[in-house]
């Protein structure tokens, strides 16, 4: 069986000069569907009906189609005749594709709205014509709602793009005498006619127009090749026409239309509405063949985004609104009736069916999807901060469209209403003169009762309208319902709509601030990517922010950049370094800047070739930067080191033997104000205590057998005006302590043997690997007032045992070392290398480690690789299972035991050592990772002559 399709078109009156075009064009359609196989398999049977130009008739045969069961409708022109078909489309359950351009407002669920809408023929037509034309309007209409709701937008605009309206005039439809009108523009001299005169109105008034010679051009948006055809051309020519197509339009699918069109009707003159009549047709095809039925609710359900390659170009279904997304192409009449193409949109523009204020133009470009992606955040907080509220509320956003309902009871109910997400609803007739619609064109908190709406269904309700705004941005209106007209107490409402107010408030606050956080993180980004530099943000041991510099050393697992990403910074002051990674062979420069609560720390590759390392070392003398390490607590003593330096004050360096006393106090000289005077080290336990007096303070000439001629200055005088480094200064005898604390309050010296007292300006740096306060407090073998005089600034060195975060960068600092002093290969260390040397305990410290990587580096020779064998034996094997001690252990019957085989083991590798080195204290301390004093200690401990 055949479907049958209504077409109502009128092929008599007025209108007949344009509707008998699309008529022809909508059977086209249908002819190449059947041509193709029709749908479904089925042929599609077209069913005129004449509307006569008369909305009445229009009415009443729409109504004998649905009767004869025909529920698929094409056609209509006017909007008088679309309207007073309304209630019969209401009545029947049908649908109707309207293949025409009217004046919008209008969105009922069964009809497909095919033709142009105001937005899509004026947004660029009349700035065009402001810029092209001139600015003076002069505004002619057929009498009836599309030209009169079409120049409410053409004021807006040409007021908008600088213009003004100088005359608007209604001519009754189907009126064919203008010479009152003629006159009117004569008076006025407008720059440009605006025409919105329909069928033989505007071909009348084209006529008159041509014989009174005036010259000002005339803009239409009806005025078509359908128009032009009914006059000698000469009436029409240079006159302008703004539509979705012109029949002049160059696309393959509209040179196949035209041959068609001739080849059925001997012309190829096809107008605008003829072309929407035709994409009609194929349309409700297209949508018929998806649903494969013809239930109206299946194929309702399809025409959503649905397109079609037209003539006029590629045409998409809304996916909200039931219009056409169209293209917009302006015109002007040629010598030979057709229009040629001046401007184009060359892209389809969105339906906006419903009217905005001119403000609200900027977000006409913006859909449902958009918006409501734009808006989430606040509707998320203003959900949740409005959860205690027990009426529905509505969120509109700036552009009066309806993004989300926070009761889901009332969504359903609105439905019925044709109350849609994604409308534009505050203007159209469902909220007119409602709270909503008040606080939308007040921006204040606005509401309506009752009998003020003017729709009947709002009439038990009170509407109140919260315009969502702050003194930089309209975000839109909340809009509340309440359905509680019996009881309706104003001030009880008042103070709680007040308290949703300030709810707004407070949640567009929450946006503002996180978008400005954003902003900012986007922004130290933006900036930052500029850096040479890695950078990461640190905040309570929190990594707060990290460039992408940062982001790609961490990706590629550099080593140091994992240690700075997982360390704890808060208690370090400003601290700048070097750090060599041997895995990647790169040299970093880390600089940690404190600032309030945060850290910013900076991390620099830098570009050095191992030959100008070299020199770069030998010049520059040892600053705290140089110093390695990068564990936290190890950082806080560089702190406090930097702290120090910025002054003269005494400092004491407590730490076990080899964890880098001196080398922090030749650092902290170097970076003092003194580093260009001498820096002058003491060692005050390898000496006896009377030689260590006149090494000190110096002597007189005769002051002691074997005394120099003309005597000698002492340590202190050397160091004059530089820095004097006492080590070991625990082990002092007390009454060298009397003399130095002597020497720290008077700030002179008397050479030994001498009386002359000499003025010294010497800032002391001592250490010691003894408990000072201990050795005070149980032993009374230190002075408590030395003490104090020395310990103004404490730094306490921890031992490398309780740092081996820090043993890969050491081990690569002494490997880089090596290889700069041999001019050789800067070799890596291999993980089960390292995994050994993590393991041991390093009674020796960084003093041993740099013994053991001294060793490791001539071992391993050629080889680039420092692996587990070049490691001396103790290391390796202590890291070996501790199975294998548990074993011994178990052998071993005491404490003391286990004490006296170490003992026994220590003084075999101390004397072993010092047979290999023939006795030498420096090469044996150096091989055995101690210090010259810990090895005369241990000599005598354990009796060894040497
Ligand atoms: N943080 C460090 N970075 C690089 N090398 C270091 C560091 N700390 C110590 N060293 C090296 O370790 C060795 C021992 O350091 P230093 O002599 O300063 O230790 P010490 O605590 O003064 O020892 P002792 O108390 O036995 O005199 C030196 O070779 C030094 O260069």
């Amino acid at each position: 069986m055949d479907i049958k399709i209504g077409l109502l078109f009128s092929t008599t009156g007025t209108m007949s000069v344009t509707e008998e075009g699309q008529y022809k064009a909508a059977l086209l359609a249908i002819n190449e569907i059947n041509d193709s196989g029709g749908i479904m398999g089925r042929k599609l049977t077209p069913v005129h009906r004449n509307i006569c130009s008369d909305p009445l008739i229009a009415a009443k045969e729409t109504e004998s189609l649905l009767n004869e069961g025909i529920n698929l409708l094409v056609g209509l022109y006017t909007s008088a005749s679309r309207k007073s078909v309304l209630p019969v489309i209401d009545k029947y359950d049908c649908l109707l594709f309207y293949p025409t351009q009217y004046e919008g407002e209008e969105q009922h669920p069964n009809i497909f709205y095919c033709g142009p809408l105001p937005n899509q023929l004026l947004l660029d037509y009349i700035p065009w014509i402001t810029q092209n034309l001139g600015k003076t309007f002069h505004l002619i209409g057929s009498d009836y709602i599309y030209p009169r709701e079409m120049n409410k937008l053409i004021y807006q605009l040409t007021e908008s793009n600088g213009g003004s309206v100088v005359n608007e005039s209604y001519i009754p439809l189907g009126e064919t005498m203008f010479s009152n009108e003629i006159k009117k523009i004569q008076q006025k001299r407008p720059d440009v006619i605006f025409s919105t005169l329909v069928g033989g109105s505007a071909v009348a008034f084209y006529k008159e127009y041509y014989k009174s010679n005036l010259q000002v051009p005339i803009a239409s948006t009806i005025t078509a090749e359908t128009e032009v055809c009914a006059l000698p051309t000469k009436y029409m020519v240079g006159h302008y026409s703004c539509f979705p197509y012109f029949n002049s339009i160059e696309s393959k699918e509209n040179k196949e239309l035209k041959q068609k069109f001739k080849a059925n009707y001997g012309t190829e003159m096809i107008s605008s509405a003829m072309e929407n009549a035709y994409n009609s047709v194929h349309l409700m095809a297209k949508a018929l063949k998806i649903a494969n039925c013809l239930d109206v609710h299946l194929i309702k359900k399809n025409i959503a985004g649905l397109t079609f390659q037209a003539p006029q170009g590629e045409i998409i279904f809304d996916q909200y609104n039931q219009h056409l997304w169209l293209h917009s192409r302006i015109g002007q009449v040629k010598d030979n009736g057709t229009f040629q193409i001046i401007w184009e949109s060359n892209k389809p523009l969105k339906p906006l069916p419903f009217s905005v204020q001119s403000e609200n133009l900027g977000y006409l470009d913006k859909n449902f999807e958009e918006s409501l992606a734009e808006n989430t955040q606040l509707i998320h907080e203003l959900k949740k901060a409005t959860s205690f509220f027990p009426h529905p509320i509505i969120f509109f956003d700036s552009s009066g469209m309806m993004l989300d309902i926070f009761d889901s009871n009332l969504k359903d109910f609105f439905k019925t209403e044709q109350f849609e997400f994604g409308l534009l609803v505050w203007t159209n007739k469902f909220l007119k003169n409602s709270g909503i619609t008040k606080a939308f064109l007040e921006k204040e908190i606005s509401f309506s009762v009752g009998s003020e709406h003017e729709n009947q269904f709002l009439k038990d309700w009170i509407t109140f309208g919260i315009p969502i705004k702050n003194k930089n941005k309209f975000y839109g209106v909340l809009g509340v319902f309440i359905n509680n007209m019996s009881d309706f107490n104003l001030e009880f409402y008042s103070t709680l709509i007040h308290a949703l107010q300030i709810v707004t408030q407070n949640c567009i606050d929450i946006i503002d601030k996180t978008k400005d956080s954003i902003f900012l993180y986007e922004l130290l980004n933006d900036i930052s990517n500029h850096f040479e530099q890695a950078l990461l943000v640190k905040k309570g041991g929190n990594l707060l922010f990290k460039n992408n510099k940062a982001e790609q050393l961490i990706n590629a697992k550099n080593e140091l950049i994992l240690n700075l990403y997982r360390e704890n910074f808060d208690d370090i002051t400003h601290f700048k370094r070097q750090s060599y990674m041997s895995e990647s062979r790169k040299n970093f420069n880390v600089e940690i800047i404190p600032a309030h609560d945060y850290r910013y720390v900076y991390i620099k590759e830098l570009e050095q070739n191992k030959r100008n390392l070299k020199k770069n070392q030998q010049k520059r003398s040892l600053l705290l930067e140089d110093i390695i390490g990068t564990n936290p607590r190890f950082l806080d003593a560089v702190s406090h080191a930097q702290t120090a330096s910025k002054n003269s004050a005494n400092v004491l360096i407590l730490g076990e033997s080899g964890t880098g006393k001196e080398v922090f106090a030749r650092a902290i000289h170097n970076e003092s104000s003194r580093k260009d005077k001498p820096f002058i080290a003491i060692n005050c336990a390898a000496i006896n205590e009377n030689l260590l007096t006149s090494e000190l303070f110096g002597y007189v000439e005769g002051a002691f057998t074997g005394a120099k001629k003309g005597g000698s200055p002492g340590k202190f005088e050397q160091a004059n005006e530089g820095t004097l480094f006492l080590d070991e200064i625990g082990d002092t005898h007390p009454d060298l302590q009397a003399t130095l604390l002597r020497v720290l309050q008077e700030k002179e010296i008397t050479r030994v043997g001498g009386h002359k007292t000499i003025p010294i300006d010497v800032r002391i740096i001592a250490a010691t690997n003894k408990n000072l306060s201990q050795e005070i407090a149980y032993k009374g073998s230190f002075r408590s007032d030395l003490y104090y005089r020395l310990n103004v600034f404490t730094i306490e060195l921890i031992p490398l045992k309780d740092r081996k975060d820090d043993i890969h960068e050491l081990a690569n600092h002494f490997l880089l070392e090596f290889a700069t002093k041999e001019s050789g290969t800067i070799k890596i260390i291999s993980n089960e290398a390292l995994n050994c040397l993590k393991k041991h305990d390093w009674p020796g410290n960084i003093r041993e480690l740099r013994n053991v990587i001294e060793r490791a580096y001539y071992l391993s020779e050629l080889e680039e690789e420092i692996l587990i064998d070049h490691l001396p034996r103790s290391i390796y094997s202590s890291s070996i299972q501790e199975h294998t001690t548990l074993v011994q252990q178990d052998s071993i019957k005491s404490v003391e035991d286990i004490k006296r085989l170490n003992q026994i083991e220590e003084r075999e590798k101390i004397l072993n050592t010092l047979i290999e080195f023939k006795g030498n204290i420096s090469k044996s301390s150096q091989h055995l990772g101690v210090s010259r004093n810990t090895l005369y200690k241990k000599i005598k401990e354990y009796n060894l002559n040497i």
